[in-house]
């Protein structure tokens, strides 16, 4: 666990610009680089996990950038250079109100039609680790530049006893390839960057201090592709993914409720739970 000191050393000093957010958001800052592009800076201490209230607060944030006109480029990152996102909020999932456990899910649909369908140009900078939801987050991004050595990243749910969701297991798919994907999803891989890298899972690796830079070059860059063009091959390369979600978006939360109260299911998240909390 970081201790606020460790946190400090963590994070860097960002030069942000007035966040355009409520403080009731404080889980996320968005500031800008420039004037059409935006950044988006996971800020939940200690992990930026999803729960439900993290990602209701992400889809808002995307939606209050996307309904600006003047911006065409998000850059989606971490204030901590050791964790981009350890994914879905498991304390969500063990021994949940089915109520909110539904929400829960609903909000998670969310983040990935916020974020996936976002007519933006969309660079996300993987300095940390970026297990299951949070490789889930930077997936849905444009192009992905991470850290070499040190972080993973991948799909890892059947270490937990559980299966990504078919829409996210479609994402994944579409980037590294049905054999790489049927590999990793089925040990539950998480990737070094540079392994990343060589399956397509990420667009470039580079030691940390070079992340950050490179990842603003980049989106500064695509934020000067015509918008209206880039948008309308956005929809064609993703608008049926997003369609096929949005109409059965309640059969997934079945599917997803279901799967995680069963009894066997509840065994296997509390003990990786409080595997997570022992170490
Ligand atoms: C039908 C089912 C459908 C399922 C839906 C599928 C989609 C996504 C699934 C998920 O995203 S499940 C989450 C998967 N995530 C993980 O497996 C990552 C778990 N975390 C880690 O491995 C490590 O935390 C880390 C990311 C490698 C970082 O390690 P570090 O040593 O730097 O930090 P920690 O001390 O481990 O963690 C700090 C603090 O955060 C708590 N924590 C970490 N991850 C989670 C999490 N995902 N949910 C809840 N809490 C988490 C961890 O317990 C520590 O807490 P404290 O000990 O400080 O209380």
């Amino acid at each position: 666990m970081f201790s606020t000191a460790a946190r400090a050393l963590a994070s860097r000093s960002l030069p942000r610009a007035p966040s355009i957010l409520p403080p009731s958001r404080s889980m996320l800052t968005v500031s800008r680089l420039s004037p059409s592009v935006a950044e988006l800076t996971l800020d939940k201490a200690p992990a930026n996990t999803l729960s439900l209230e993290m990602a209701l607060a992400f889809s808002a944030a995307v939606s209050e950038i996307e309904a600006d006109p003047s911006v065409t480029a998000l850059l989606l990152r971490s204030s901590s250079t050791k964790i981009f996102s350890a994914g879905l909020d498991i304390s969500e999932m063990s021994g949940p109100e089915p109520a909110r456990l539904a929400d829960f899910w609903r909000a998670i649909q969310g983040t990935y039609l916020s974020l996936y369908s976002s007519r933006l140009a969309t660079v996300a900078c993987i300095e940390g680790h970026a297990p299951a939801g949070g490789c889930l987050l930077s997936l849905m991004a444009d192009y992905r530049i991470m850290t070499g050595g040190g972080p993973r990243i991948g799909l890892n749910e059947t270490a937990l006893g559980i299966a990504a969701p078919y829409w996210l297991k479609d994402m994944f798919v579409e980037t590294v390839g049905r054999r790489n994907a049927e590999l990793a999803l089925l040990k539950g891989t998480l990737f070094t960057g540079e392994e990343a890298l060589a399956v397509g899972l990420v667009d470039e690796v580079l030691p940390l201090e070079e992340v950050y830079p490179r990842a603003k070059e980049e989106v500064l860059k695509l934020a000067r592709i015509p918008a209206k063009g880039r948008a309308e091959t956005k929809r064609l390369l993703r608008g049926a993914a997003v369609d096929e979600l949005l109409a059965g978006r309640e059969a997934d939360v079945a599917w997803f409720t279901e799967f995680v109260l069963e009894e066997g299911t509840q065994k296997g998240i509390k003990a990786y739970l409080d595997s997570l909390k022992k170490k």
